[in-house]
């Protein structure tokens, strides 16, 4: 098996007395789509938000290709890429614009870097178009090619297929499997959808009251182990609410 590119260590979050992330421990792998599952208010925007620095865990460790974020920002977040709630992306101006402008914000990125994650996205018919003519499923798009631009080794989308109709979502599924199992991408995305991980995920990583239940690999035989662990979560409804 491959080196983690990035480990989760025994990480605790207390917000005033309430524990909302316990002793939650994960490795994170390249060339794999993992996926966080668990029911709203679970912990999965809190734990992404830790992975990116956002947040301060009150225990544990978490290290980005070999860097602890917590200790060596810097070094550990130039190896990620991330889309945290909607993308943050300018509307007046074009989709080519847009990552312009992050690419010089980034440095050392150019034109042909640009031109590949468009084409990477499937965003090259509509590139010169204003963001604000976009639909939701392109501006997703253009938010999963900004967060490509610096060539990252770990890419986070939390709940990447909000708002997305079943093709944006069949076509993300495509491009994000796309980027682990051809480019060696280590992928997390989260979601409260059991239907949705076991199509987009080779692993899953069960959470529910901001501890880690079970990490899976999403194969014939994890699947009905998949599913009694989550049916055990909710109740039978098949999303976890
Ligand atoms: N800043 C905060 N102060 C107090 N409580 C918080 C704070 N941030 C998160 N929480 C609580 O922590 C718990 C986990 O929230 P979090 O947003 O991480 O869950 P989630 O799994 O991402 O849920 P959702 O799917 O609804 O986004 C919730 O009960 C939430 O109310």
């Amino acid at each position: 098996m491959q080196k983690p590119i990035a480990q989760i260590r025994r990480i605790k979050k207390k917000i005033s007395d309430r524990t909302i992330i316990d002793d939650f421990s994960l490795d994170i792998y390249p060339g794999q789509v993992l996926g966080l599952l668990g029911p709203n208010g679970a912990g999965k925007t809190t734990l992404i938000k830790m992975i990116l620095g956002l947040m301060a865990p009150t225990q544990g460790e978490i290290r980005i290709g070999g860097s602890c974020i917590q200790r060596n920002f810097t070094a550990a977040i130039t190896n990620v890429g991330a889309i945290v709630e909607t993308p943050a992306l300018y509307g007046y101006l074009s989709g080519y614009q847009n990552l312009l402008h992050y690419a010089r914000m980034a440095g050392g990125i150019g034109h042909e870097r640009i031109r590949t994650v468009t084409a990477q996205v499937g965003l090259e018919g509509r590139i010169h178009d204003k963001v604000g003519t976009y639909s939701l499923g392109m501006r997703q798009r253009l938010g999963l090619a900004q967060a490509l631009l610096h060539n990252p080794a770990l890419l986070i989308l939390d709940e990447p297929t909000n708002g997305l109709d079943p093709a944006g979502i069949r076509d993300l599924r495509n491009h994000l499997r796309q980027l682990a199992h051809e480019e060696g991408v280590a992928v997390m995305v989260s979601s409260h959808l059991l239907s949705e991980m076991e199509l987009i995920c080779d692993r899953v990583a069960i959470i529910q009251q901001g501890k880690l239940i079970q990490a899976l690999n999403v194969d014939a035989t994890a699947k009905g182990a998949l599913e009694a662990a989550f049916l055990a979560m909710t109740e039978g409804d098949g999303t976890c609410n």
